[in-house]
């Protein structure tokens, strides 16, 4: 009995002392996927392990028999993009080097409970060290953080609402230079310095207690470049976008208004054809689906809670005549702008910007027919004929210079 009841007891004593040994010994990091250093630490890992392509298994410090695979598209320089598999450490545990220093890594997932409003189970990763390393921790995020930042850089970032979350929609894209939406005189101009000037007005609003937000209201036919504007300007200011669909199933007016309160830092958030959406005060997408927001959940959400917080609204639409007066009263829509069809000298210049510069063609060439092209679109406009930016676009990109000016008057239309 004696030998029974002192076993124990060792048993006992070695179990308090491993604990206590460990954890003087050990410390551990606990990052869960509500928060953003998740995604940025299994990124970089990703990135210092393994790609299918490089015909490598396991990378240069990083082993693991339990892989997880993350399939990303990634552009090329040349606009042609293709999908790479990365392969990440799956559920379980792993362990990697770290600037001289010994991590373990545990990643779980909780299949049990789900996030309520996104529907992605929990998952966790634990870093475990030895205490004298503990400082490497913010050192290896801050590392991650930089990796993902500068896969960023000079990209424009989109985002969807993903449940109540934002969440990035595919890779970063090249940002489109401002220039290259060619807009009527002044128009694009307008609209960038409102925006400036708005950003620099933050204490402004706030000591006269107005909430820090401004909404815009872009109109006009279809392919007049509104969106594509949009994307241009939010790239010049280095914003993101969040793009909101208003007839998401499963979104609600709880969510919407978590969504608005939510978006993140440096963005702006573009709802388009916000007309389709609400033309009869009920919100129906295409194949009938009733969405179960409502119109003054909508007013409401954009309305928000008065905040210091910062919000920058876009809406597009082709039917101005069909909203709200509600909609786009002042404090919801503070600015309004028409970006109508080609003007003549909107013609000439994206004639110039697209045959401008060629070999194939002498430049005294290019401004003779830019100067025919301009005075052909007068003429059809005179006799309430109209041409979209989008179908000259795609004029120009099918035909050579004089071609395109040639085949150019079959394309407009009266409206
Ligand atoms: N003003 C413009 N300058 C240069 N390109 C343009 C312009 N307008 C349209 N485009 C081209 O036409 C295509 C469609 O443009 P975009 O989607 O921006 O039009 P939109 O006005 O938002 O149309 P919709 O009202 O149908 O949403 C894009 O590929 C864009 O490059």
């Amino acid at each position: 009995m004696g030998v029974g009841v002192g076993l124990t007891a060792l048993r006992q004593g070695v179990i308090l002392g491993s604990t206590a040994l460990r954890r003087r010994l050990l410390v551990t990091l606990e990052v869960n996927n509500k928060d953003r250093a998740y995604e940025w630490f299994l990124a970089w890992l990703a990135h210092n392990s393994t790609t299918v392509s490089q015909q490598r298994v396991t990378g240069r410090w990083f082993r693991s028999h339990q892989l997880s695979v993350e399939t990303a598209v990634e552009q090329r320089n040349n606009g042609s993009s293709s999908a790479v598999f990365r392969l990440v450490a799956g559920p379980g545990t792993h362990w990697f080097r770290y600037r001289g220093a010994w991590m373990q890594m545990k990643r779980e997932r909780e299949t049990r409970a789900m996030q309520l409003m996104s529907g992605t189970p929990w998952e966790t990763v634990s870093l475990t060290t030895l205490s004298r390393d503990r400082d490497l921790f913010p050192r290896l995020l801050a590392e991650a953080r930089d990796l993902a930042m500068k896969n960023q850089e000079g990209k424009l970032v989109i985002r969807t609402a993903w449940g109540i979350e934002w969440k990035p929609f595919g890779q970063p894209r090249q940002k489109r230079p401002l220039h290259s939406v060619v807009l009527h005189a002044g128009v694009g101009e307008k609209i960038e310095q409102d925006v400036r000037a708005f950003l620099q007005r933050r204490q402004w609003y706030a000591d006269r207690g107005i909430p820090y937000r401004r909404g815009y209201l872009l109109y006009g036919p279809p392919g007049s470049g509104k969106t594509s504007y949009i994307q241009a300007l939010a790239g010049a200011l280095s914003y993101d976008i969040c793009l909101l669909n208003l007839s998401e199933r499963g979104l609600t007016d709880d969510k919407l208004i978590h969504l608005f309160s939510n978006a993140p830092e440096r963005s702006f958030i573009l709802i388009e054809d916000v007309d389709a959406a609400f033309n009869r005060r009920v919100q129906t997408s295409e194949d009938g689906y009733q969405s179960a927001v409502t119109f003054s959940g909508f007013l409401n959400a954009l309305d928000g809670v008065a905040s210091g917080e910062e919000r920058i609204v876009f809406m597009t639409t082709n039917h101005i005549d069909n909203l709200d007066p509600a909609l786009i009263r002042p404090g919801r829509v503070d600015l309004r702008v028409l970006v109508d069809d080609a003007s003549p000298s909107q013609v000439r210049t994206l004639f110039t910007r697209f045959y401008g510069g060629s070999e194939d063609i002498p430049p005294e060439d290019v401004a003779r027919l830019a100067q025919e092209l301009e005075v052909l679109t007068a003429n059809e406009m005179r006799s309430g004929r109209r041409i979209s930016m989008a179908a000259l676009q795609g004029l120009f990109i099918r035909n050579g210079a004089k071609e395109a000016v040639e085949s150019c008057q079959d394309l407009f239309v009266k409206r």
